[in-house]
């Protein structure tokens, strides 16, 4: 009779491997064993030298009896004992296995029967280390806990093919984010671009359960690689920050279209004037009186700053269509008044902080959400512009640049004509080192067109079918099988799929406060060991 013992001498090989195909493993364990969806198994192949790894995704009771009402039949302890005839039934989704030059490989073949079956350790999986990016995001989490030795880290290079990061409120996100920002600080490998509308990222605030949380500029060993421009004068005073200016002519008739609804005849207007410089847009709207301008009265309109050529393009539109865009032109610079001012911009500051890999934060606390859409729209208009002026066939690589974009499904949902910068930077970023980092609750609301373009996939916990079935079909890695896991995800752990990082990887993301203390200890370290050895 068969039975769960070992079926070699060694302790590990307690579990075995019995079926299925190369795509999905069975496995059996003893009845009473503690296992977890998520773990991590080694399933070792003596006969061919390999050694599978496998991801458990769910759990079954099974037993060896033919009546399949033996449990439930009264008095069934007289008649049948649990013993090794009963057991659980694992399955399990194949990660890929180590060939006998230590390669890893897709799964594209299955192990022997009965090889093997244990739960693997940090050491087993030490040779994912190698296979890490530079920005560390966490650890590798397992189901019943994390694998210390194996910090989970995203590749710097991947960065402009876009990445996502979906969570539900409440889930970890602002955490993981600034966890994000800190290791870009770390390593400057590219330009992180992030609007914080709260005000808190910078010198921390309030999580979403009210807990005091420290901000970026707490992670004094990575203060090099961070810039931070605001509008609060307090935190400049204190922080050395420097103040956040736009100016009119940084303004574009289309960023109107993304901050109000407009009729057809409206975004005519606009499209129409999409060339205009922002000064001379504003001067016009801000002077004309609508019910008297005449295209032919040179004396119904200002005439410097191209006003006659504004004129001439609006001949034939209804004065109702150009009231509304002057009313919206004055909403414009009146509730932005706190940064936006006729002349003096730090646009170009903001972009060189981008090309010398610094994270760029833009602080605006209070002012809402139009306007953090604006400061995006215009900086994120910059970068383009500049990045494409750069071109492709230039030798020099342009700087790397993401662009974070948060309840990313305001500006990229299917079907908004209206927010055209934001789809530009998704489409065709890539080919210029622009990437767009797109944070939302609600994937499914973001255009399926843009979904395909992102090539890592940050999941924290997603409460919706809907949106874990968008995920799962648009991620470049099977999801699917994951989906057990991701239902079941708590505050701060992620399922994550990149690119050069052969499987999707369960990760406990740190705590922002602890990180940095790390961070900290680490960098000033060396200095002490330094200063130590000075004075021997
Ligand atoms: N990686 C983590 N480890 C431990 N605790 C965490 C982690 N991430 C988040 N938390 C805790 O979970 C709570 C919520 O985190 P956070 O504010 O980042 O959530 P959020 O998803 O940004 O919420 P919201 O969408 O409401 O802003 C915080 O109290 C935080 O301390």
């Amino acid at each position: 009779m068969m039975n769960l013992h070992a079926i070699d001498t060694r302790d590990s090989a307690k579990y075995r491997l019995i079926g299925r195909s190369v795509l999905a493993y069975r496995f059996i364990v003893p009845h009473d064993e503690l296992l977890c969806i998520g773990d991590l198994v080694r399933i070792s192949d003596d006969a061919k030298g390999l050694t599978f790894f496998a991801k458990v995704t769910d759990l079954v009771h099974d037993c060896n009896f033919s009546d399949p009402n033996w449990d439930t039949r009264p008095y069934t302890n007289r008649f049948y004992t649990i013993g090794e005839d009963v057991f659980l039934g694992v399955e399990a989704v194949p990660l890929g296995y180590l060939d006998g030059e230590s390669a890893f490989r897709k799964p594209k073949t299955i192990p022997a029967k009965f090889s093997a079956v244990s739960v693997a350790t940090a050491e087993d999986l030490a040779f994912l280390r190698e296979m890490m990016g530079e920005i560390e995001v966490g650890v590798m989490k397992t189901g019943q806990g994390v694998l210390e030795g194996v910090p989970v880290g995203l590749h710097a290079r991947v960065m402009a093919q876009h990445m996502g990061v979906f969570a539900t409120t409440g889930m970890g996100k602002s955490n993981f984010m600034k966890v994000f920002c800190a290791s870009c600080m770390k390593e400057k490998k590219f330009g992180l671009l992030i609007v914080d509308p709260h005000g808190e990222y910078a010198t921390g605030g309030r999580s979403s359960t009210m807990e005091a949380t420290k901000g970026l500029v707490h992670n004094t060993a990575g203060r090099d690689g961070l810039s931070v421009f605001t509008i609060d004068d307090a935190k400049i005073r204190t922080y050395t920050f420097s103040r956040l200016r736009l100016e009119y002519d940084d303004v574009r008739a289309s960023d109107l279209n993304l901050l109000f609804d407009h009729s057809d005849a409206q975004r005519d207007v606009l499209e129409i004037l999409e060339d205009v410089g922002g000064s001379a847009l504003i001067d016009f709207f801000s002077n004309v009186d609508f019910d008297t301008f005449d295209p032919d009265k040179p004396a119904t309109y200002p005439e410097e700053e191209g006003g006659r050529a504004i004129a001439e393009r609006l001949r034939g539109f209804h004065p109702g269509s150009l009231k509304v865009i002057a009313r919206h032109v004055r909403i414009l610079t009146g509730t932005n008044a706190a940064f936006l001012k006729p002349s003096g911009s730090a646009l170009s500051e903001i972009v060189r902080a981008l090309d010398e890999n610094r994270v760029v934060l833009i602080d605006i606390p209070k002012m809402g959400e139009r306007s953090e859409l604006f400061v995006l729209s215009v900086i994120t208009r910059g970068i383009l512009g500049r990045h494409r002026e750069w071109g492709v066939n230039r030798e020099e690589e342009p700087p790397q640049v993401l662009i974070a974009i948060e309840e990313a499904q305001r500006v990229l949902g299917a079907g908004g004509r209206r927010t055209q910068i934001f789809r530009e930077a998704a489409m065709e970023g890539r080919k210029f080192g622009v990437g767009l980092c797109v944070i939302t609750q609600q994937p499914k609301n973001i255009d399926a067109r843009v979904l395909a373009q992102i090539n890592t996939f940050v999941v924290m916990g997603l409460g919706d079918r809907g949106d874990r079935d968008i995920i799962g079909s648009s991620a470049k890695q099977d999801l699917s099988r994951m989906d057990t896991e991701i239902q079941t995800l708590d505050t701060g752990e992620a399922v994550i799929s990149t690119l050069r990082i052969p499987f999707p990887v369960s990760t406990r993301i740190h705590l922002f406060d602890d990180y940095i203390e790390r961070l900290n200890r680490e960098a000033k370290s060396p200095m002490d060991e330094g200063l130590k050895r000075g004075f021997e």
